[in-house]
Parts: C-alpha cells; sequence; structure tokens
C-alpha cells in the first residue's frame, strides 16, 4: 500500500530521516516510535506531503506520489488527520463531518446547496460518525463536546474523505484513561478495513494495537516488526533506557 524508499531530510545539519526504507501492508496498523525529537512526526508530514524530501521515493499503491502536493496525495486517499484546531466550535458534529465529505468530493464549499446533494452528505457524514461512536452526538455543537470525543469527531473528519491510508499524529494524545480506551476500541475496529500509520507515545496502546510497529531513533530506522519482536529487541530497548516505556508484558490494554 505504501513504499517508502530511502527517505532522507535534513535541517540545518541535522539528519531528521535518515534513509528511512518502510513497507506498510493493505489493511495493517503499523505504528511509528521513537524517544523525543526521533523524527516521527517529520516522517508522517513527508509521506502527507507537508514537507518536501531532499532524497527518497515515496510509493503510494504503487504510483509514485514523491512530488505531489498534499491535495492531490489526499485525493488518491492518503489521509492525515485532521487536528482538533481544525474542528469548527459552533457546527455540529455532522457539519463538520459534511464540510470534510464534501472537500473529500473535491466540491467547493457552499452555504446554499441544492437539498439533494446536502442529503448525501449528511448520509456519508452519518455513516463516518456511526464508525467512531458518534452517531448519537451528530447534533451536537462540537465546542460542547469532552477532549475525547473531539478526538472521535477528529477520526471521522478523517474517514469522511473515504481515505485508503489513515496517517494518525498522535490520536490518543491528551485523552484520559477512559477516552484512551474508547479510543483504542474505535482504532482496533478499523483494522482491516482501513490502512493505519499511526505515532503514538502511549505504549501500551501502540503494543495493545500495532500490527507491526517502527522505531526511529535520530532519523534512523532500527527496527520494524510485530510487537513482540520490537519488545525484545536489545536495540529498542537500549534506545528506550531510562524512560521505561516499552511495557516488559503482553500489553493489558
Ligand atoms: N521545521 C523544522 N526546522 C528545524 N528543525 C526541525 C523542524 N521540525 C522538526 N525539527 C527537528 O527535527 C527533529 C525531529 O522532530 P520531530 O518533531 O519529527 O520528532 P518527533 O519524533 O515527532 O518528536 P516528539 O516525539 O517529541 O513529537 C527534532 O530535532 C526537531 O527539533
Amino acid at each position: 500500500m505504501l513504499s517508502l524508499r530511502g527517505l532522507r531530510k535534513n535541517f540545518g545539519g541535522l539528519a531528521v530521516t535518515d534513509d528511512v526504507t518502510l513497507d506498510v501492508s493493505p489493511g495493517e496498523i503499523h505504528a511509528i516510535i521513537g524517544p523525543n525529537g526521533a523524527g516521527k512526526t517529520t516522517l508522517i508530514n513527508e509521506i502527507s506531503g507537508v514537507l518536501p524530501l531532499d532524497a527518497g521515493q515515496i510509493l503510494f499503491d504503487g504510483r509514485d506520489v514523491t512530488r505531489l502536493p498534499l491535495h492531490r496525495r489526499a485525493r488518491l486517499g492518503l489521509a492525515r488527520s485532521f487536528q482538533i484546531t481544525s474542528i469548527i466550535p459552533d457546527f455540529s458534529a455532522l457539519e463538520n463531518t459534511a464540510l470534510a465529505v464534501q472537500a473529500g468530493d473535491g466540491s467547493s464549499f457552499r452555504f446554499f446547496r441544492p437539498t439533494a446533494s446536502e442529503a448525501r452528505l449528511n448520509t456519508a457524514a452519518m455513516a463516518a460518525l456511526d464508525s467512531v461512536g458518534l452517531a448519537h452526538r451528530a447534533a451536537t455543537p462540537a465546542g460542547a463536546m469532552s477532549h475525547g470525543e473531539k478526538r472521535q469527531l477528529e477520526l471521522a473528519i478523517a474517514l469522511a474523505t473515504q481515505p485508503r491510508l489513515l496517517l494518525l499524529d498522535e490520536p490518543l494524545a491528551g485523552a484520559g484513561p477512559e477516552e484512551t480506551e474508547r479510543l483504542i476500541g474505535i482504532l482496533r475496529s478499523f483494522r482491516g478495513r482501513y490502512t493505519i500509520m499511526l505515532v503514538e507515545h502511549d505504549m501500551q496502546a501502540v503494543f495493545a494495537l500495532a500490527d507491526r510497529i517502527s522505531v526511529l531513533v535520530y532519523g534512523r530506522l532500527i527496527a520494524t516488526g510485530g510487537p513482540e519482536l520490537i519488545r525484545q529487541n536489545p536495540e529498542v530497548r537500549a534506545a528506550y533506557l531510562g524512560e521505561d516505556d516499552i511495557p516488559l508484558s503482553g500489553a493489558p490494554c
């Protein structure tokens, strides 16, 4: 589904992406982990088209997208989750999601739309809200939602564009324990339906969710594999030494 070939990016003299080569298979949940400043967000930015590469190639479904701008990649189904800041607080959950459906259609925003087209947008938006367990909150203004619900809404907005690959940058950030559990359940329900690449600091969640994990350290990929393989990899453990982050045994959540 996604092939990264020798990606390189320097900021000043610093290599923040250092010859990263990686394949993401259709339907898998692939987590990128690594200590602070390892280059995880930079990598997501390169894949989504926010940041140009210094060298390397990105293939999406066999097609070279390396030089395509963000919106062209999004049109092909390579979607990056929107941040909470892009949610319009006075708009309902349904309206926020319908806007994303419309953007995914390639049609421009219009305040006055024919009723039939509005019904179609709303049906697609409701389906996305339903996928993240928010159908019952469709009419609620986004600004009145809890932090966890906003995170769910972010996912619905990303799904509304009918992505084939979802790039999620810290989808659990700021969520409390109960919210985290709910979000993990939602992401787990996506398994097999969507291909997901996610950056996440919550190691318990990563080890519970991911089919495969890639570990970045100083911009270099030091390991890729299933949770058990990563848990036991001495280089990975050394990279996390003192941080106590890698769960020692099977993840409980
Ligand atoms: N626009 C930029 N200009 C210069 N340096 C940058 C820029 N963006 C990121 N960096 C540097 O690149 C390195 C990688 O940053 P990045 O945010 O990708 O790491 P990260 O693994 O996502 O970190 P964290 O886990 O703390 O979110 C860091 O040293 C950071 O300071």
